[in-house]
């Protein structure tokens, strides 16, 4: 059915998106963050303690007809930020965008940790990912994506994501009006259960050679494994490619104070290019130019944080909301591929 497409709702500076989902019947809708990263559909729920709330929507259980309990479940899962939660599991009807999934298992939070509970929009995570990283014990369960495939036209979703402004995801089809030119596909390594593939390097914004002709940008062969990650907020990539890129922009420095690349605000930043295959992802500066430091003085910022930081530290970079911002993407399960396309 070509109705499951879901809003992607940006909050403030981008740092996740939320796209609502009905739960139980009658329905109960839910904003959740669509974490192509992880693969845990957890909710904040009549279950929460009420210290650990903190005015989030709940999954009030008992008001659904249709909840019944998975007996002797429970789950636990960390984020890559150490942010946690975990608690029992239910299964109930689910619908996201027009597609319905009777018996989804819904896991109902007993306890979250406190950037959750100061989290007020999101009552939840939706993961995307793959199956065998579900954190449901003794048996795994499905992600609503798994569930659905069975009554999808194509056994993929999209993402479109957009700066400072609602996107979408949609499931089953591709929207040719959402990006522009072809679709570049790359294989994926499901093996570690994340949308993972290979970007063979680099080059830094087209600036001309100033006689009118702009050379092209040198490519830099720093190859590296990768995941798309809609759940998390920036692009996480090798040390040096970040380090190659801020040397690019005067006054640039990485601050251990403030833990990452930081700049001057009104800086002209260059567009990073990101090479997959034949593909060349461009992130234009300005989405580089993820939020002032200090946000009490937001209109007086001199110092503004990178979009893009080191990946060290993690098995592989992290292409994260700064990269789908710029980059029209297919996630491709019949084929297991991803799909770029610009937008
Ligand atoms: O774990 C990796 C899988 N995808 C990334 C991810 N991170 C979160 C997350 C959401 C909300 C919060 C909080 F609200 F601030 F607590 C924290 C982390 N959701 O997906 C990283």
């Amino acid at each position: 059915s070509r109705a499951c497409s879901v809003s992607a709702v940006p909050q403030l500076f981008d740092v996740e998106y939320l796209a609502p989902v009905q739960i139980g019947t009658p329905p109960q809708t839910l904003m959740l963050n669509f974490d192509t990263g992880s693969s845990d559909l957890w909710v904040f729920s009549s279950e929460t303690p009420l210290r650990q709330r903190g005015g989030q929507d709940l999954y009030q259980i008992e008001d659904s007809s249709t909840a019944h309990r998975l007996g002797n479940s429970t789950w636990s899962i960390t984020y890559g930020d150490g942010s946690r939660s975990s608690g029992n599991v239910y299964l109930d009807s689910v619908t996201v965008g027009g597609v319905n999934v009777f018996n989804q298992a819904i896991e109902s939070a007993t306890k979250v940790s406190s950037s959750f509970t100061n989290d007020a929009a999101s009552s939840g995570v939706f993961g995307l990912g793959f199956d065998s990283i579900n954190t449901v014990s003794p048996v795994k369960q499905k992600t609503f994506f798994s569930n659905a495939l069975e009554s999808l036209e194509m056994g993929l979703f999209t993402a479109n994501l957009n700066k400072a402004e609602p996107g979408n995801y949609n499931f089953g089809f591709i929207d040719p009006t959402e990006f522009t030119g072809p679709i570049s596909f790359v294989d994926v390594n499901a093996t570690r259960g994340f949308w993972e593939f290979e970007a063979t390097g680099f080059s830094i914004g087209g600036g001309g050679n100033g006689t009118g002709n702009s050379t092209s940008p040198m490519f830099v062969p720093v190859g590296h494994s990768a995941i798309a990650d809609t759940g998390t907020s920036l692009l996480l990539i090798p040390a040096p490619i970040v380090q190659a890129y801020f040397w690019q922009v005067p006054g640039a420095q990485s601050s251990a104070r403030v833990g990452g690349w930081v700049f001057p605000c009104n800086a002209t930043l260059p567009d990073l290019i990101m090479h997959i295959g034949t593909y060349k992802a461009v992130i234009p500066g300005e989405l580089i130019n993820y939020a002032p430091v200090d946000t009490d003085s937001f209109d007086t910022a001199t110092v503004c944080y990178g979009g893009v930081q080191s990946s060290s530290g993690f098995p592989f970079a992290i292409y994260g909301d700064v990269f789908f911002k710029a980059q029209f993407t297919v996630f491709d399960v019949d084929e297991m591929r991803l799909g770029f396309a610009p937008k």
